[in-house]
């Protein structure tokens, strides 16, 4: 019998999830001294004493979940082994689009008897949330560590720091102790919490920066020996998507993208080696990818004004000004059945976001012995992306 899939055989890959987003490495290569700093804040939970509270920052992918899941399950073996310390839980949560109300319920319902009916929607107030989940650590007792996930996007942080920093000595709990760990990708984080809670919380901060091309390196080799069969990947194919992500933003999730992408790309062309070329395909993919993503993200106009230009672009007719872009926009719009928008300056104002934001190119003309100045705009990316990207979104919606 042979049909589509019959050919099919795996001659890169070992184990691809070890490539996956959702794969957490046993061992965190190339952060020592971050892992040493958290060893030294957590170090009071093995004696019983109050935990410090821990605040990592640094930009994406530069390792802050991974080294915390890793610092918590160490520590967690650790207490197991000591049997003279209580018993540790550790309780993770994100903080992205919540209220304090729903985080403070989210541990509460977490914490309460598997028996027990969750902790109200509606009806109580976060004072409430709080008093339940104080009788909840004391019912419990023991440490209890609480990681926030991008604290720094919680509505009312200045309350959660003030609160449960102090619950113990201001004698809401007695049988338990609580410590925090933050986690943010905003280095002006601490600044922006009141007077209050900035003089009163004692806690370590970590800083993670970029990784360098020979971290990256470091990290993707132990990745590629588990993911591919051996001799499956070329080191400089390795060496290339390194130095590729060390130039952007030293992001880890970046490189192990890369090299994902590229030993895709690989197997897709029936190749049995990764290599230099592939990952330069993959950087292209996974560009287009982001750009993708970030037009999408923009509104229904923008997008219009984008495609717009797109339009113009393909017949050769940029770059333009902004009142032959709205003629064209005003066709885009009415063809979706959109009404357009009706003044000039409300394009400029696109126009002038969009070129803040990276999409567009904008070139200053003078007019000559008459004085005064205006732009012209083309695109900074290949307009067949957005043409791709708005068919996607029509499709999509229809
Ligand atoms: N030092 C490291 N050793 C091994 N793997 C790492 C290391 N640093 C990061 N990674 C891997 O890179 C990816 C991104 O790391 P992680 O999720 O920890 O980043 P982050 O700093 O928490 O970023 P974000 O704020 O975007 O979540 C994960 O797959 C993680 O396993």
């Amino acid at each position: 019998m042979s049909g589509p899939f019959s050919d099919l055989t795996d001659t890169l890959f070992a184990d691809k999830s070890v490539l996956s987003e959702s794969y957490q490495p046993e061992e965190i290569l190339e952060r020592d001294e971050e892992i040493e700093a958290f060893s030294h804040a957590l170090q009071d939970v093995l004696f019983g004493r109050e935990p410090e509270n821990i605040f990592l920052y640094g930009k994406a992918g530069l390792g802050k979940t991974a080294v915390t899941k890793y610092m918590m399950s160490e520590l967690q073996s650790e207490v197991f082994e000591r049997e003279e310390v209580d018993d540790l839980h550790v309780h993770e949560i994100n903080c992205n689009g919540k209220t304090l109300f729903m985080v403070v319920r989210r541990l509460v319902n977490e914490l309460l008897p598997a028996d027990a009916s969750p902790f109200p929607k509606r009806g109580l107030g976060t004072g409430d949330a709080f008093d339940e989940l104080y009788a909840q650590l004391d019912r419990i007792g023991g440490t209890h560590l609480i990681v926030f996930d991008e604290i720094d996007h919680l509505d009312d942080v200045d309350t959660l720091l003030y609160e449960l920093p102090r619950a113990r000595s201001n004698g809401h709990i007695t049988e338990s102790l609580v410590g925090i760990v933050g986690i943010s990708n905003n280095y002006t984080f601490r600044q922006s919490l009141s007077a209050k809670v900035k003089d009163t919380l004692m806690e370590t901060e970590i800083s993670f920066s970029p990784y360098d091309a020979g971290e990256l390196r470091t990290i993707l080799h132990d990745r590629a020996d588990r993911a591919f069969v051996d001799g499956a990947c070329d080191e400089s194919a390795i060496a290339k998507a390194a130095a590729l992500s060390a130039q952007d933003m030293g992001n880890a999730r970046q490189a192990i993208d890369l090299l994902r992408v590229g030993a895709e790309v690989a197997e897709r062309d029936g190749d049995e080696t990764v290599t230099d070329d592939h990952i330069e395909d993959a950087r292209t993919l996974v560009q287009r990818g982001r750009l993708r993503n970030k037009i999408r993200d923009q509104t229904e106009h923008a997008q219009y004004i984008l495609e717009t230009i797109a339009k113009l672009e393909e017949r050769n007719e940029v770059p333009a000004r902004s009142k032959e872009i709205q003629e064209g926009y005003e066709r885009v719009a009415e063809a979706y059945g959109a009404t357009p928008l009706t003044t000039l300056k409300s394009i400029q104002d696109h126009l002038s976001d969009l070129h803040m934001l990276g999409f567009l190119v904008r070139h200053e003309r003078n007019k000559g012995l008459s004085g005064g100045q205006y732009y012209e705009y083309e695109l900074d990316l290949d307009p067949m992306i957005v043409l791709e990207t708005r068919e996607e979104i029509v499709q999509a919606a229809d």
